[in-house]
């Protein structure tokens, strides 16, 4: 198999840019960080080989989409595995993390709801809401519910990949945002799309109100997931 290891990205940071947008904490190291990415992706996709980025936080998923659209002329549709929809605006956010707002800075649907990025000049809106399909949810705030609503984006959360199952799942979002199956799939995968049990270390695990739902609705589970711990 031919793997190459490109290695970690590096990149310089305006400090100037620090506060010039506010509720985005750690502003200048992502824009300084994602147009890095965005460029290392492109390239390496144009190259003919798949791109696997590991890193976080979640907000490099605008580079690493940017950068894949750009090697493939537009013609890409995303598949977002995230127990959050990261669909939050510098005005929505109840956090200011930014790894809360890629999904909001991706598509044609939300840009007019931002004020001017300094250093982002690079990173134009770049796909259509309409092919994209989140997978997992099962924390999503107030004003993101109201934009997945609004827009009628295709989202499955956790109870339905418990119903469906995985694959069938899958399937059923590439239906929706894909139907041809011509494009290029992009999969932005969150650690927190699994169950704390499975994979603790995340900072924003999305699992208490699934556990919480599981407990009381399923008694099997609640067993498997006792076991699964002890
Ligand atoms: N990629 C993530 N871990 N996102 C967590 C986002 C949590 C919350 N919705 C926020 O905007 O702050």
């Amino acid at each position: 198999m031919d793997i190459k290891d490109y290695g970690n990205i590096s990149y310089t940071v305006n400090r100037e840019l620090e506060a010039s947008v506010p509720n985005m904490k750690g502003y200048a190291e992502i824009v300084g960080c994602t147009h890095e990415v965005s460029k290392n992706v492109e390239k390496i996709m144009k190259e003919g080989r798949m791109c696997l980025t590991l890193g976080g936080d979640h907000s490099i998923a605008m580079a690493t989409v940017d950068g894949h659209i750009k090697a493939k002329d537009n013609e890409v549709c995303l598949l977002w595995i995230d127990a959050h929809a990261d669909c939050n605006t510098n005005k929505t956010t109840p956090s200011g993390n930014v790894h809360g707002m890629p999904m909001a800075l991706i598509p044609y649907e939300l840009s007019d709801y931002w004020p001017h990025l300094p250093g982002m000049d690079w990173h134009k809106p770049v796909m259509s809401i309409r092919n994209v399909a989140y997978i997992g949810l099962r924390s999503v705030d107030s004003y993101e519910r109201l934009i997945i609503e609004k827009l009628g984006i295709t989202a499955f959360f956790m109870a339905d990949v418990e119903s469906y199952g995985i694959n069938t799942v899958v399937n059923m979002a590439l239906d929706r945002i894909d139907p041809e199956r011509t494009r290029s799939i992009h999969v932005s995968y969150d650690i927190d799309s699994l169950d704390t049990l499975e994979a603790p270390s995340t900072g924003t695990s999305g699992n208490k109100k699934i556990i919480a739902w599981k407990w009381n609705n399923t008694p099997h589970t609640k067993q498997k997931y006792e076991s699964t711990a002890a």
